[in-house]
């Protein structure tokens, strides 16, 4: 199902059109791509064997668009094809034939602000982004980084839905920064190489919802104070960074590394590697009884995306306490992204 290498057809081409490429490589598409996320995202993609065909979009031009960022990158001597067209109508074309979108678009935080506050904003540019996908590249994964990810998740599942070309197992929220952050602090508190720690973060994606699993990290004895601290910092590590820039935006750099991981990750199981788990806050059986639809679990990934959700695991006390006083919150954030399509 990954495309081979197709010609710029007119836009931006900053790629030598004849190179010799991997016919698993595929087409990625990156919406809000000259943005503090997207370009950086944008350069990591350009090195990975499993894009061939890098197509970057944004709304505006300036300071540099993604046709700009496009030109730039297509000077690095990786393999594949890079192009890039600016505004909402060039969407259409760049998107075209994806076989997969990531989305870092729209407004980032300042300090003082919640994730939710960006709602009334980043609501309709994941809508109107979503249409576009609906028209362009129906069957492409779709992988959400803009915020409040616990609200565009179930906003781009509604959209793709009234189109009539939305598959549960190819919509996913990217909170594979929380996970990072998690094998950064528990690497730092234990003194251990963060490569041999993969902590489970499940919920959603703001403050309390996010639920680190530090219960099972293998011979981590961490004290009741460890715990407590250790899965504050994660939670709230937005703040961290939002704080530490000083009004000018949100984590970016480890965003965009997180974000390429997890598009790796998806690519890799997609070409038929098998046993590739990641974490990703998707249309959830998990939470249901809670009524709360969309979840973050660890989900084994394959050629459909997310091929199998995996359960919530085994929590400890301190774990069933944080997730009894975070699903409240999570659920509610969940249906404020469906009401938002539903009642138009
Ligand atoms: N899921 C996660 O873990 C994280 C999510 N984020 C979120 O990612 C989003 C982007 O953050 P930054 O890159 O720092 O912001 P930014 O402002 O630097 O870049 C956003 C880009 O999106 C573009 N954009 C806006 N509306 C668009 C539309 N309709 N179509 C296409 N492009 C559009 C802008 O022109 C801009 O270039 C924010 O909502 C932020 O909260 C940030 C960090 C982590
Ligand atoms: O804190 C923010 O607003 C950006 C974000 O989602 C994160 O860094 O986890």
């Amino acid at each position: 199902m990954l495309a081979s290498m197709k010609a710029a057809r007119g836009l931006a081409s900053a790629a030598g059109a004849a190179r010799a490429m991997s016919t698993k490589a595929a087409t990625v598409g990156v919406v809000g791509a000259s943005g503090g996320i997207g370009a950086p995202l944008s350069l990591l993609l350009k090195q990975s064997p499993y894009v061939g065909d890098l197509r970057l979009s944004d709304v505006v031009s300036a300071p540099v668009g993604s046709k700009g960022v496009a030109a730039d990158l297509g000077h690095i001597d990786t393999e594949g094809l890079v192009t890039g067209g600016d505004g909402p109508d060039a969407m259409k074309e760049v998107l075209a034939g994806c076989d997969a979108v990531v989305i870092p678009a729209g407004v980032p935080r300042k300090p003082g602000m919640s994730r939710d506050d960006l709602f009334n904003t980043n609501a309709s540019i994941v809508q109107s982004i979503g249409k576009t996908i609906a028209e362009a590249c129906p069957n492409a994964f779709v992988l959400i980084i803009s915020n409040p990810v616990n609200s565009t998740v179930p906003i781009m599942a509604e959209t793709l839905k009234a189109h009539g070309v939305y598959d549960k197992r190819k919509v996913m929220g990217v909170t594979t920064l929380d996970v990072v952050r998690s094998n950064c602090f528990v690497g730092n508190e234990l003194g251990r190489s963060m490569k041999d720690i993969n902590v489970p973060v499940i919920g959603g994606h703001a403050g309390i919802t996010i639920l680190p699993l530090l219960s099972h990290i293998e011979g981590a004895n961490f004290t009741d104070e460890q715990i407590e601290r250790l899965s504050h910092r994660i939670a709230f590590g937005g703040d961290e960074v939002v704080q530490a820039k000083e009004g000018a935006g949100s984590a970016t750099l480890s965003m965009a590394y997180a974000a390429a991981r997890f598009t790796e990750s998806l690519l890799k199981a997609a070409a038929g590697e098998k046993g590739i788990t990641e974490c990703a806050f998707v249309e959830s059986h998990v939470a249901e009884d809670k009524g709360c639809k969309f979840f973050s679990t660890p989900c084994e990934l394959g050629p459909n995306g997310v091929e199998k959700i995996g359960e919530i695991p085994a929590l400890s006390d301190f774990e069933k306490a944080k997730f009894d006083e975070m699903i409240g919150d999570l659920t509610k954030q969940v249906n404020k992204g469906i009401d938002f399509v539903k009642n138009q």
